[in-house]
């Protein structure tokens, strides 16, 4: 491990990060950087505590909300989320894990039109729809959105694609990307003033191992 950050005497920093995929590797970085963490153990706990930080596990899309109103000082989320978000957080940087890509995906072959469109990031979806002078009509869903196609709940959805193997396996196209998405430290505007000591060389030392 690296030589551990400084953390000024009574400063305290609590971190927001997503439990899932996003998690581990995160905490491998953060550690790498020099903070005193390690993987929480698997247990019902949401909260850790490592001496002056503290670690808050949460909903990948509830992170931005921690961070925006100053709850939690910094933390790890997907670009995915944060633009889904629409929340003006400071976001220094990108971790450059985590890689996939949000696409509008349909049937392979369907022409017919896009009346109808389900999304995990609606807002994401209505932008982009707008964007194309669509008036499609966008329906939020919460998981294994791509079966909103295949029901024809939908014509089409907005989600990830990362391998392509779900598209594969389910008869589906990606017909446009609508943007790429990484890992992203991001961190409060509140907090980068009055804790400028810790965030400002940790961010500097992430940036060198990224
Ligand atoms: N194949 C993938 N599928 C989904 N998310 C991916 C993928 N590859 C990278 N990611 C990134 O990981 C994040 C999602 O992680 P995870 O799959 O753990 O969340 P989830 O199960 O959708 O969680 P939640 O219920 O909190 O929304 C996404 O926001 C995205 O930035
Ligand atoms: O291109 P691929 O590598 O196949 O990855 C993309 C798939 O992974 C995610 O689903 P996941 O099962 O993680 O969760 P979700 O459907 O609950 O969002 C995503 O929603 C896609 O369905």
């Amino acid at each position: 491990m690296s030589e551990l950050l400084q953390i000024p005497d009574g400063m305290t920093l609590t971190l927001a990060l997503p439990k899932g995929r996003v998690m581990e590797t995160g905490i491998e970085l953060l550690q790498k950087a020099g903070l005193p963490l390690s993987i929480p153990e698997k247990s019902r706990l949401l909260r850790h505590y490592f001496g002056p930080i503290t670690l808050l596990e949460l909903r990948n899309s509830d992170v931005p909300t921690f961070v925006d109103l100053g709850v939690a000082d910094a933390g790890i989320v997907g670009k995915d989320v944060l633009l889904e978000a629409g929340r003006d957080i400071f976001e220094p940087l990108d971790l450059r894990y985590g890689r996939c890509r949000m696409s509008l995906i349909r049937e392979k072959g369907a022409n017919g039109p896009i009346n109808r469109v389900a999304s995990k990031y609606p807002r994401v979806a209505a932008q982009y729809l707008r964007e194309k002078g669509s008036a499609a009509e966008v329906v939020k869903l919460n998981g294994n959105i791509e079966l909103a196609c295949l029901t024809g709940l939908a014509d089409a959805v907005v989600d990830i694609v990362e391998t392509g193997s779900t598209l594969r396996a389910n008869n589906l196209e990606e017909i446009e990307t609508i943007a790429e998405s990484s890992a992203r430290f991001v961190v409060a505007r509140s907090s980068l003033k009055l804790k400028r000591a810790v965030l400002r060389p940790l961010i500097h030392r992430l940036s060198e191992l990224v």
